[in-house]
């Protein structure tokens, strides 16, 4: 499990080392410039004589850059840095002047020569704001340098590492506005920041380095990604003792006469899922059996719900057939997934196993109906903020479908999941994504019933299958969210084969036997570990 800790949090735990005096930036900025010696080698084979441009800010980001800077000059590179505030990091710079390079103060009339002189370097370190920024992007002369530097389209231009997160990101809010420098690589100290993980920032942060610099971090971490051992982990494996009905039966309310196909995708994806039984009502039972003769048509026990892919809210009888199962779902702790057109039969307030699964246009409706009136637009632009409010006016676990899918649940948990390829934007694909949480809520209601919070870290585990079977259906290429459903079966198998033992803590304590509803409350640094933050395939090089 990747965590994030808020700016705070991390400069809480910085203090008491800082105190005792304990070398923080020194172990920050070896870290830094080790990363940039692998670019460079990437790039050029050698350290010696690649080019390396800082661009450095007023703060201790600048400082971290200037000492890079320093290892790097001592190891062959040639450096410069480019200052975009008038006073830098008086150790940082004393640093790099000591190990024989210079730096440049750029004022108003500099940045085009600033610009090109850092187009043409082979890594540009973004040392210009870290966790000191305030959100809203970059102004004065370092806006206008990034700006012109982003504006450029060069084949070959430089890799951008960003140090400790890109410039001018909302680094706890992951809020992206104004001009920010597109990095390939973020190379971050002591714990991932949410903005890192959060979109819309989070697709400016390229690959994530985290680096160990020895920081205790209790308490509750701000954001989670679960990686696929958290969600191994999580999975409803069948044991020997189990039969059809104890692994689970999911009952499917999908579909009508004009939107077949979402009923055909969500019991697939129910089905192919690994769940004990799937069971559909609505209009087009003949067409779901014929395309999964596996699915039983009409009512029955059920352990957990799918609503709503498919079915238009004017539907009366589909309407009918909700409204009556939402009676097991509020009094009998039966889970449900709420999705398409279900989201607008929503009763006001809902237990968190109701898992909410709209994407950003959904979500701007749903809380226009609730009073908070919303476009998409601003949905994407703040889509944790939305979530949480959607949860808060709900009581549902929201999912946030998207490149970046959130999961907001009780007790302030949180997920960002990148494990989908952007083909996955197609349609159909979400209510494959409905049928495979609703099979996963099903494979696990008793554990949901003990503990709601689980429900948020299904959920969280479902959005890293799916995109998962994405990358299976198709690697690199297109996929219908058919061939996205098909592939569940291998994408959970080789997921329980990689590792489904490794255990993983609870977000609340006194979790169920399995239940592995959350992050752990220890720090994530234990040595460099590289992951994506915005999952592969951006193009590598700015401008791009
Ligand atoms: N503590 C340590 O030993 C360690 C710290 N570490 C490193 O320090 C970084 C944090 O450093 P930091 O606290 O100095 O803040 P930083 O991000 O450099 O910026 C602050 C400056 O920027 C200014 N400013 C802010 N927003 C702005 C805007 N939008 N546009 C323009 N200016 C703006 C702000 O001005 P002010 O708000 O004061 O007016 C202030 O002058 C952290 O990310 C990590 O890299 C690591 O080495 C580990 C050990
Ligand atoms: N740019 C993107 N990159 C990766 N995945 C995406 C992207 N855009 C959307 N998705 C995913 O594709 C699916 C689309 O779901 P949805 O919008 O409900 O489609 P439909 O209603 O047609 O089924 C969601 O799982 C979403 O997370
Ligand atoms: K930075």
């Amino acid at each position: 499990m990747l965590l994030s800790w808020t700016s705070a949090q991390v400069r809480a735990a910085e203090a008491p080392l800082l105190a005792d005096g304990v070398p923080l930036m020194q172990r920050a900025s070896f870290a830094l410039a080790g990363a940039v010696a692998r670019v460079l080698r990437e790039r050029r084979g050698r350290v010696v004589g690649g080019s390396v441009v800082l661009l450095v800010g007023p703060g201790n980001n600048g400082g971290d850059a200037l000492h890079a800077g320093a290892y790097l000059r001592a190891r062959g590179a040639d450096v410069v840095a480019l200052a975009v505030a008038p006073r830098v990091h008086d150790e940082g710079r004393a640093a790099l002047e000591a190990a024989g390079s210079r730096v440049v103060v750029v004022d108003e009339d500099g940045v085009a020569a600033a610009a090109a002189r850092a187009a043409g370097a082979d890594v540009v370190l973004d040392g210009i704001l870290g966790i000191g920024a305030r959100p809203g992007g970059l102004t004065g002369v370092a806006g206008a340098l990034v700006a012109r530097l982003s504006a450029r389209d060069d084949e070959r231009g430089p890799v951008v590492v960003a140090v400790d997160t890109p410039s001018g990101i909302g680094v706890d809010d992951g809020s992206a506005t104004g001009t920010v420098l597109r990095a390939d690589r973020t190379v971050t100290f002591g714990a991932a920041k949410p903005g890192l993980l959060l979109p819309p920032a989070a697709r400016l942060a390229g690959e994530l380095e985290v680096v160990d610099i020895g920081l205790d971090l209790p308490g509750r971490p701000a954001i989670a990604r679960l990686e696929g051992h958290d969600a191994a982990a999580l999975w409803p494996v069948p044991g020997p003792a189990a039969h059809k009905y104890s692994r689970g039966v999911v009952g499917v309310v999908a579909g009508a006469r004009r939107y077949p196909g979402a009923a055909v995708l969500a019991t697939s994806a129910a089905v192919l899922a690994g769940v004990g039984m799937v069971r559909y009502l609505g209009d087009v039972a003949d067409l779901v059996v014929a395309r999964r003769p596996e699915v039983v048509a009409g009512p029955g026990h059920v352990q957990a719900w799918v609503f709503g892919p498919g079915v238009s809210p004017e539907d009366a009888a589909q309407r009918r057939r909700i409204e009556h199962a939402f009676d097991g779902v509020l009094h009998r702790a039966e889970p449900a997934v709420v999705d398409a057109g279900a989201l607008e039969l929503l009763p006001p307030r809902v237990p968190a196993h109701v898992v909410l699964t709209p994407h950003a246009g959904e979500l701007a409706r749903l809380l226009t109906a609730r009073g908070h009136r919303v476009d998409r637009e601003h949905v994407e632009a703040h889509p944790l903020r939305h979530a949480r409010l959607a949860h808060e006016l709900t009581g549902a676990t929201v999912l946030v479908k998207g490149h970046v899918t959130l999961v907001v649940g009780p007790d302030g948990a949180a997920y960002a999941q990148s494990d989908a390829p952007a083909w996955l934007a197609t349609a159909g694909a979400g209510d494959v994504l409905a049928g495979l949480l609703g099979a996963m809520l099903a494979g696990r209601a008793a554990d949901v019933a003990d503990d709601p919070s689980l429900a948020a870290a299904l959920a969280a585990a479902a959005a890293l299958v799916h995109g998962r079977a994405a990358r299976t259906a198709n690697p690199g290429g297109p996929v219908t969210a058919r061939a996205v459903a098909l592939a569940l079966p291998e994408t959970v198998a080789a997921l329980l084969g990689a590792d489904a033992s490794r255990p993983t803590v609870g977000w609340t304590a006194g979790s169920t036997a399995r239940a592995t509803t959350g992050p752990t409350a220890t720090a994530p640094t234990t040595g460099p570990t590289t992951r994506s933050a915005d999952g592969p395939g951006r193009g590598g090089r700015m401008g791009r």
